[in-house]
């Protein structure tokens, strides 16, 4: 099995991958599948602020690795963003799983709530995520590493676990008995 993954971000790859070998369909043969990993455009703006925009992110990304030529059983894009509900903004990570058939699926993973300080930053001032926390924590890449969410949890939750439950939350309905009925 071939599956492309739309992203060289390592989190994101990893969170795939454990969220694949978590899988009641895929862990046994987890040793046969190749991946590519390649950074794919999402069409979207940078700092998706809606989760509407966010998850056209996620799904533009699968779709230009199929529309790239690349050959593949599943294709994966992968965006992170931040959304209002309520009046408050949460962060969260989407993957869309896309299959040659053209059945194409979502997963989600669970919400944070944005601190107040960095909200103001990302719809006042308009800057980026991966910027302001650049700023507040000195790392320079934590989107790279354990991302907001694991500096706003204190690493109860990374960015690797925003994704692998993510995955699994879209691979099930290729697979799950309920979605075939
Ligand atoms: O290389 P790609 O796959 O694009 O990965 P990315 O880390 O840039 O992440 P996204 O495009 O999915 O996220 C959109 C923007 O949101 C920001 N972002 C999302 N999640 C973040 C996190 O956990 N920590 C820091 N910045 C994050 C970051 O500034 C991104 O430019």
């Amino acid at each position: 099995m071939i599956i492309a993954i739309g992203t060289t971000r390592e989190p994101k790859i990893n969170g795939i991958k454990e969220g694949i070998k978590e899988t009641p369909y895929l862990s046994n043969i987890f040793n046969e599948i190749f991946f590519i990993t390649e950074k794919i455009s999402s069409d979207i703006s940078d700092m998706p602020l809606s989760i509407e925009e966010t998850m056209k992110g996620a799904k533009n990304r699968a779709n230009n690795l199929q529309k790239k030529g690349i050959k593949a059983d599943y294709y994966i894009g992968i965006e992170g963003g931040t959304s209002d509900f309520l009046g408050k903004k949460y962060i969260f990570g989407i993957v869309f799983v896309l299959n040659n058939d053209g059945e194409g699926h979502f997963g989600f993973s669970p919400m944070m709530e944005v601190p107040k300080l960095i909200e103001n930053e990302l719809y006042i001032k308009g800057k980026e995520l991966g910027d302001i926390m650049g700023d507040l924590s000195g790392s320079l890449n934590i989107r790279s590493k354990n991302g907001s969410m694991g500096a706003w949890s204190d690493n109860m939750f990374t960015r690797k676990d925003e994704f692998s439950i993510a995955f699994k939350a879209a691979i099930a309905p290729f697979y799950n008995k309920y979605y075939q009925l």
